[in-house]
């Protein structure tokens, strides 16, 4: 007869054997993984976190530990896991929470992982701008995605790290040279841009943002965010002060939350709100669900450049169909002149950053 993991001779075993095994010694009591009641291979999706601790990571993990199609959690930074570990781990929801630790703890960290989320970096201060984060946080991002290709090549990953315009080209490169590249599961988290302008927008109109759907192409810094006003849905006429207004606000969002934060940081609460938004999509599309579209930065023919923001139909393999830009009005067309030029910059220099 097997014995009954739930008598209470052996729980305490049972508990015991959820322990992190990739554990060092001495990290076991700071890194305390949680514990669950749950049977093994409860069904649900492994999700790793890259920058758990920090501003958007904190809030984003607790998020995505609130999610029911989350069974496994691993939260990795190189500072405070343990911590923010044993907070979470503490909330009764299903997703079993594991805390993973510096360079050493990368691979257990995302060995095995379904969904890899990274908000991994520096954040602007005031009188930067994002692109102004390249140096450091492309680094970064090249070795964490080097972690990716190692340990779990065919996760879907959604990279939040700025500057997006140039850390996504980053990461094709670094999963081309590891010959794991599949432009499908790499997207870059532009939904900030659209829950902005969703609201800018239904500030506007006078109804309720959950009512407003507003794309956002191009790319995630200053001009490159180009939100078409002309294909809000519902449908919505606004005058040609309201587009300027909109346009510029809805552009430069960012600029207008590190600013307030004066030298605190940048958009970190409604960041962990877009990126959760945005990794629910994926899990619902992972499982099955149809007729998911979302706008994500990934490789794209809708335009001559290599990497373009617009909607994605979501699929089990991730970024499945990318869907045409739709028809643009003049001032569309003069701001997506001005998006290319730019991106296309942003986009040479991630890809030169591997390949020098
Ligand atoms: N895509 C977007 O819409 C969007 C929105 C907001 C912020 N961001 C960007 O997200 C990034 C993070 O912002 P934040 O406010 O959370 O910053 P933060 O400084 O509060 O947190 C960043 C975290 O990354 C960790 N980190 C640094 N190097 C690491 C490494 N090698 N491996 C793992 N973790 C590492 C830090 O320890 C820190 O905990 C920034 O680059 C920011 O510009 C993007
Ligand atoms: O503005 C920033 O630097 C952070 C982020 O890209 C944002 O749009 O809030």
């Amino acid at each position: 007869m097997q014995p009954d993991g739930n008598a209470p001779a052996h729980r305490l075993a049972r508990v015991a054997a959820h322990l992190n095994p990739q554990m060092e010694e001495g990290a076991a009591s700071a890194l305390r993984p949680a514990v669950c009641r749950a049977k093994g291979g409860a069904p649900g999706f492994k999700v790793a976190i890259l920058g758990a601790a920090g501003g958007i990571g904190q809030p984003l993990s607790l998020l995505m530990k609130m999610n029911p199609l989350v069974s496994v959690l691993h939260l990795y930074d190189v500072v405070n896991t343990p911590g923010v570990t044993a907070d979470i781990s503490h909330m009764d929801t299903s997703a079993v929470v594991r805390g993973f630790l510096g360079p050493q703890q990368l691979d257990a960290a995302l060995t095995g992982m379904d969904l890899v989320i990274i908000p991994a970096g520096l954040p602007r201060k005031p009188g930067m701008t994002r692109d102004d984060l390249f140096n450091k946080n492309a680094g970064i991002v090249r070795t964490l995605c080097e972690g990716v290709a190692r340990c779990c090549p065919d996760a879907i990953v959604n990279l939040i790290s700025n500057p997006v315009n140039s850390t996504v080209p980053i990461a094709a490169e670094v999963f081309k040279k590891a010959g794991t590249y599949n432009p499908k599961r790499l997207l870059g988290v532009t939904t900030l841009d659209v829950v902005r302008a969703n609201t800018f927008v239904a500030e506007v109109l006078g109804v309720d943002p959950r009512d407003v759907s507003v794309p956002v192409v191009g790319g995630h810094a200053g001009v490159t965010i180009l939100p078409l006003l002309s294909q809000v849905t519902p449908p919505s006429s606004f005058t040609h002060e309201e587009v300027k207004y909109l346009t510029n606000r809805i552009q430069n969002g960012g600029t207008e939350v590190v600013e307030a934060k004066a030298g605190s940081g940048s958009a970190t609460l409604s960041m962990a709100f877009a990126a959760a938004k945005f990794g629910d999509a994926c899990l619902r599309a992972m499982r099955g669900e149809a007729g998911i579209v979302e706008c994500s930065y990934v490789a794209s023919e809708v335009t001559e450049l290599p990497f373009f923001a617009s909607k994605v139909r979501l699929g089990r393999g991730g970024a499945e169909e990318i869907l045409p830009l739709g028809p643009l009005n003049d001032f569309e067309r003069t701001g997506l002149e001005a998006a290319k030029k730019e991106l296309s910059e942003s986009i040479q220099k991630g890809i030169a950053f591997v390949n020098k």
